[in-house]
């Protein structure tokens, strides 16, 4: 059964059946109990903020040769342990919470992602506005954002202002026009809306602009958003644990 959906607008939160989350639980409080949840995201976002600062200085180093032979042995050395214990795709991170709308590793806002710029998005009187500064390593044209990741920037705000709308959706289309290039190193503003609600299907849409110069538009987008029905949940997404949900048993 479809339990609800992650908070901010994301994907439907199923509970499943009793005895898969119920396995995993036991393990997660011990997890927590040792480390503390807000110390063991505490550490995630660290190790987000230097696997961010390695993507980057990987992604434009003019080191010489060897210099990146050795980096790459290294990196691997420090993989090695975090790779002994990985949890199965079908469970959840211990330190997310989906009802919650923390989701630490996810690809755009995830801080203990190393693909995240990350962007920050908070909810102002039903407006989603996001700020983030994109590194080298999203460059494009030279200097400038790769079109892709502005359109994953956006994606996100309109997904998100679905959300905060009491509409959470997938993304079924999304429209971007690319008024003007997206500067690297420089602090970005984005904001979306929602305008529109028929039925399942929510249209939302948002900017992207320098944070220094929020009038004028560098990417616009609009998005089309549809709510699962209870069976789409229940297939797309019935077989993940969710090991942080509140247990029956209280
Ligand atoms: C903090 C977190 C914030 C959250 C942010 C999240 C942002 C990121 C969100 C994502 O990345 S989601 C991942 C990317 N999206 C997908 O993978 C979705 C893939 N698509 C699907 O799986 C199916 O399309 C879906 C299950 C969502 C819907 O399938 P249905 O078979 O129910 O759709 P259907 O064809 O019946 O269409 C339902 C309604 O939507 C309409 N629709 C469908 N596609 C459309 C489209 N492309 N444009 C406009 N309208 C569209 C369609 O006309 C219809 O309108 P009506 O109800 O009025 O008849």
């Amino acid at each position: 059964m479809c339990r609800g959906r992650d908070a901010a607008g994301g994907h439907p939160v199923t509970d499943g059946e009793k005895t898969p989350a119920e396995e995993h639980a036991p393990a997660t409080r011990r997890l927590h109990a040792v480390d503390g949840l807000l110390g063991r995201r505490e550490a995630i976002s660290e190790l987000g903020d230097a696997l961010r600062l390695l993507v980057e200085y990987a992604t434009t180093t003019e080191a010489p040769t060897e210099e990146l032979r050795r980096a790459a042995e290294r990196i691997r050395q420090a993989a090695a342990p975090l790779g002994e214990r990985v949890r199965d795709r079908e469970v959840l991170p211990t330190a997310d919470d989906l009802l919650g709308g923390v989701r630490m590793y996810n690809p755009v806002t995830g801080s203990g992602s190393a693909l995240a710029p990350p962007l920050h998005i908070a909810a102002d009187n039903g407006v989603a506005v996001g700020t983030c500064t994109l590194g080298m390593a999203f460059e494009g044209p030279p200097t400038y954002a790769h079109g892709g990741v502005s359109a994953m920037l956006l994606d996100q705000m309109l997904g998100y202002a679905a959300g905060i709308a009491g509409h959470p959706g997938m993304t079924v289309r999304l429209d971007t026009t690319y008024r003007k290039p997206v500067p690297l190193l420089t602090p970005l503003r984005l904001t979306a809306t929602v305008q529109d609600i028929d039925g399942r299907r929510v249209t939302a849409t948002g900017q992207l602009t320098t944070a220094d110069d929020p009038d004028t538009v560098l990417v616009a987008a609009t998005g089309v958003f549809i709510a699962l029905r209870a069976e789409q949940a229940r297939r797309l997404f019935g077989r993940v644990v969710n090991t942080n949900r509140p247990s029956r048993a209280g």
